[in-house]
């Protein structure tokens, strides 16, 4: 099987070796494609690398049908259509780490540049002006930096700016005020922040909530002269507003590497000599490319061969530690999923799932995704994967419940997945045994000790002497050889199953054949 990457935003050669070392993936660069053209041409792709320029688009999802992860070389993911990118199954991953310094001193260099008219002092000496009187700056020193969004771009500035003997004082949702004091900030409200400050500076996402967070009312309430910082999203900012603030007097100058539209090019606050401004340049040095484009292409990689991610961005984080914790239990759980839909004949109502020993020590999230996915990937079809698994099992109306067990049945660790139906309940546990593997140990009251892989043939049946020979016969005489056999019965001459591991699939007339037998009362083909 080879992987199919297209990556449509330049990214570096460096950071993209991961891909080009990995075994089964072909990667294909083309950067200068119209939107129409990627709405074709990604049909063929499996996975897709981006940085800001490629817009993915709802319609250009729609038309990836192997589609099955979009990387983003960087932090933000406004240009993905995330909601769309769920609902196809597509996980959507980025780099949230390799270009916080990068953008932290980005921010540094503008706050230091709009402080002394570093850019203005340098555009009129290139046009032949020595003029010393339009460029008189201001210090930092003592000077209040207000930080809102306190991540980790704007953690890392209010370090920074500490540093350049500034206050600091940030707002940010999810900071306490003891974590602030910790930093050896100060923490207000936004109110505070924006009243306080003489340079304000966002370090937010663009997100409903913080779109326009600084407009007009923003600015009436800042101290006259305040100088403005955005590094981080265009929209956080209204333009429209700044713009009027600057022209009356309100805000002394602004530093923007963001735009509402970008490109901007002939844009109105540029206009202004108040106005410093990059082209979206916060990430833009060889050391951050090259870090989220490594982040990005490993996981990709690691997604397209062991199916997890670091940093999903459509999904909770696994990170790497607990990563390297769950893997091995990663296979097991989505055998038991498909295993028991195999068992589930009517519509799932509930799923119960009993993490014990060992496995209540790990994060479980993944693991009930990837159950969920093996449930109802045979009736809802290959698109299910364990982005979409909780979605669809939501919109299906089916309630899972994530249980922590100390029951282990003598097991080190032990994975139990439960179905209710309306009418029945089914149940199968699993575990996983030092050096030996996957092991399913329980199906709903019977122990086994069966490796979840093959074909496998479920049978209940009534414990009787014959039952076991017949089956045996009869698979012997369409030449169906049994690897392995184990039965279990619940009491003498009751209820009773045998779980047979078969080199090939049965045909339906050889289901059929098995189901007639006497004392038989149901056989299950499982393809696991
Ligand atoms: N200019 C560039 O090239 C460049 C480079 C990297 C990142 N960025 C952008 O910088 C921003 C920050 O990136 P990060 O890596 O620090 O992200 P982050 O997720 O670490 O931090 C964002 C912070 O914003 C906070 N926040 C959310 N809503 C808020 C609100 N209403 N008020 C105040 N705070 C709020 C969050 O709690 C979080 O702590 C993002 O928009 C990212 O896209 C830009
Ligand atoms: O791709 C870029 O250079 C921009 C990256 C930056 O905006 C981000 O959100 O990570």
């Amino acid at each position: 099987m080879v992987y199919k990457v297209l990556i449509s935003d330049p990214l570096s050669e460096d950071g993209i070796q991961p891909l080009r070392e990995a075994e089964g993936i072909d990667v294909t660069i083309d950067t200068g494609l119209t939107p129409d053209q990627l709405a074709t041409k990604i049909a063929e792709f499996d996975a897709l690398l981006v940085r800001s320029q490629t817009k993915v688009t709802r319609d250009i999802i729609t038309n990836a049908k192997n589609l099955k992860i979009i990387g983003r070389a960087g932090v933000g993911v406004d240009n993905i259509d995330l909601d769309a990118a769920t609902e196809h199954g597509i996980i959507v991953v980025n780099a949230p780490d390799g270009n916080t310094n990068s953008a932290a001193e980005h921010t540094i260099a503008m706050l230091m540049s709009l402080a002394r008219k570093i850019p203005q002092a340098f555009y009129a000496l290139k046009h032949q002006k020595w003029d010393r009187k339009s460029h008189v700056g201001v210090e930092l020193k003592n000077k209040t930096l207000g930080v809102i969004g306190l991540g980790r771009i704007g953690a890392e500035v209010a370090t920074r700016a500490k540093g350049q003997r500034m206050n600091v004082i940030a707002y940010d949702p999810f900071i306490t005020a003891e974590k602030a004091d910790k930093m050896g900030i100060d923490y207000g409200t936004v109110e505070d922040v924006v009243r306080q400050a003489d340079f304000i500076t966002v370090h937010t996402p663009l997100l409903k909530e913080t779109k326009h967070l600084i407009n007009k009312e923003a600015f009436d309430k800042m101290k006259n002269g305040v100088q403005i910082i955005n590094c981080a999203r265009g929209g956080i900012i209204d333009e429209d507003a700044l713009y009027e603030a600057i022209l009356n007097k309100k805000v002394a100058g602004a530093a923007l590497d963001v735009f509402e539209e970008e490109p901007a090019v002939n844009h109105k606050l540029l206009e202004l000599p108040e106005v410093i401004a990059t082209p979206h340049l916060g990430a833009s040095t060889v050391e951050a490319q090259e870090n989220v484009a490594i982040d990005v292409s490993e996981d990709v990689v690691r997604f397209l061969t062991v199916g997890l991610a670091r940093n999903p961005v459509n999904l909770p984080s696994v990170p790497r530690e607990v990563m390297k914790m769950i893997e091995p239990y990663f296979h097991l759980s989505e055998k038991l999923g498909t295993f028991l839909s195999y068992l589930t004949k009517d519509v799932i109502e509930e799923i119960n799932i009993y993490y014990s020993g060992d496995l209540r020590e790990v994060q479980i999230a993944p693991l009930t995704r990837n159950t969920i996915k093996g449930l109802l990937k045979r009736h809802l079809g290959e698109h299910v994967n364990d982005v979409n698994a909780s979605y669809l099992a939501e919109k299906k109306g089916i309630t899972v419940n994530e249980h922590k067990s100390s029951s282990t049945k003598g097991f080190t660790n032990l994975l139990t997945v439960e179905v209710k139906t309306s009418k029945s309940t089914r149940k199968v546990a699993g575990t996983l045994l030092n050096g030996l593997g996957a092991r399913i140990v329980q199906v709903d009251s019977y122990s086994v000790d069966v490796v979840p892989e093959g074909h496998l043939v479920f049978i209940h049946h009534k414990d009787q002497p014959g039952a076991i020979g017949r089956v045996g016969s009869l698979l012997a005489e369409r030449d169906i050889n049994i690897a392995t056999m184990q039965v279990g019965r619940s009491d003498v001459g009751g209820d009773a199953i045998m779980m047979l591991t078969i080199d090939r699939l049965l045909e339906q007339d050889e289901l059929d054949q098995l189901t007639k037998l006497t004392d038989i009362y149901g056989v299950t083909s499982i393809e696991l």
